[in-house]
């Protein structure tokens, strides 16, 4: 039957596509964010298929999903152990996981890339992918700062491309933002929108301009935290109380660039600095530099702006 749905899709014309309902993901990336993606889809009943470089990433994603379960169900079965055990395993069951992108795509409705954040990293893997996909197949990227069109402009599926912005932690975060760039379709766009929704979360929608809505209005913020600190005008634990308890964030913004990732952030700046070198706002950050250059890249790696006891997963 699956056979069959795939033929019948290779005959249809791009532009006859209908709205796709996405059952099976293949998500390229077992980080933090492919990882936290793949638990929500596993948890609302898709069928995921995660995919890294190496088994030893997988495994480790797995068990940092099987984690962030433990933590969901801790609450939700509150009295019920065994239902709470049942229902990780249910979950875990709808995930499998491999190193070939290409032949998990082509079972795949909807493939979405969480991979590093680097343009012609991103843009390879679509170009692959879109030779083996089936026709029907939407793609899609988790990207936080590289523009949609550029990324699919290596695939001929211009129509079945759009953005999908997650927020971290994925489990925990109520936001996605469904990017449509000027060539992605209506039936695409309310793909992406009702997958979203079944995922349980609020879209928005978004243009594909830098940063969308959200990290538009985060990365100044976050860099002017940087600067004011290195002004000398207070200290890294004092900027981050005065955000919580004045602004009433959960995070301040050192914790919450230590959370993202620092290599992440970095690849932004570098990625927004390159296009637009006279902004000061993407003026080299001296700290950030030589933190990554030293490999503490925040929570994961157990060092950042601050030293943390336990890494996440
Ligand atoms: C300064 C540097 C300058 C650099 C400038 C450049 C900037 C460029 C930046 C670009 C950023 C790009 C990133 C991006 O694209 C978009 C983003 O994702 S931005 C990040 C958005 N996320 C946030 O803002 C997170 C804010 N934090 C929180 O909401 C909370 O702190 C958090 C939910 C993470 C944790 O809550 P907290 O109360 O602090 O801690 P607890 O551990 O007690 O957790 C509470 C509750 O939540 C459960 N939980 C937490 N995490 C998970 C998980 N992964 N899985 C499952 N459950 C989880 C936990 O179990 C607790 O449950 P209880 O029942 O309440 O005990
Ligand atoms: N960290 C954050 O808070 C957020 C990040 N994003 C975006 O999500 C994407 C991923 O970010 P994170 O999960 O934080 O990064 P991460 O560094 O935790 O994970 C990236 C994963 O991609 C894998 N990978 C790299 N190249 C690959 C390839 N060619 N094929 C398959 N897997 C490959 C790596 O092995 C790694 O496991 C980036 O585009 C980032 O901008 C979006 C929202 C929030």
């Amino acid at each position: 039957m699956a056979f069959f749905t795939r033929q019948l899709c290779r005959h249809f014309s791009s532009s006859a596509v209908r709205n796709v309902v996405i059952k099976n993901v293949t998500i390229i990336g077992g980080g933090q964010m492919g990882a936290g993606i793949a638990q929500v889809a596993a948890t609302t009943g898709h069928s995921v298929t995660l995919v890294d470089t190496s088994d030893d990433i997988l495994k480790t994603a797995v068990k940092g999903i099987e984690g962030s379960l433990k933590r969901v169900v801790k609450k939700k079965f509150a009295d019920k152990p065994e239902a709470g055990e049942e229902f990780i395993q249910k979950v875990l069951r709808n995930v499998s996981t491999s190193t070939d992108s290409g032949s998990a795509a082509q079972r795949s409705d909807l493939v979405l890339e969480a991979i590093v954040e680097n343009l012609k990293i991103k843009q390879d893997i679509f170009h692959q992918l879109d030779k083996v996909a089936p026709e029907h197949t939407i793609f899609a990227s988790n990207t936080s700062s590289l523009p949609i069109t550029d990324i699919a402009s290596t695939t001929s599926r211009l129509d079945r491309f759009g953005g999908l912005h997650f927020f971290n932690p994925v489990p925990m975060m109520k936001l996605v933002e469904v990017v449509a760039t000027s060539a992605t379709s209506k039936e695409t766009f309310d793909s992406l929108l009702n997958f979203s929704k079944v995922l349980g979360k609020t879209p928005v929608s978004c243009k594909d301009s830098p940063g969308f809505i959200v990290n538009r209005l985060l990365v100044p913020y976050l860099v002017e935290a940087v600067r004011l600190h290195e002004r000398g005008h207070g200290s890294k634990e004092d900027v981050d109380i005065a955000m919580k308890l004045g602004a009433g964030h959960p995070m301040g913004p050192f914790e919450l660039a230590d959370y993202v990732g620092l290599d992440t952030i970095k690849f932004i700046i570098d990625g927004w600095s390159a296009k637009d070198p006279s902004n000061p706002l993407f003026a080299p950050i001296e700290m950030l530099n030589k933190l990554v250059a030293e490999g503490k890249l925040g929570k994961k790696t157990g060092e950042g702006f601050y030293k943390y006891k336990r890494l996440i997963k």
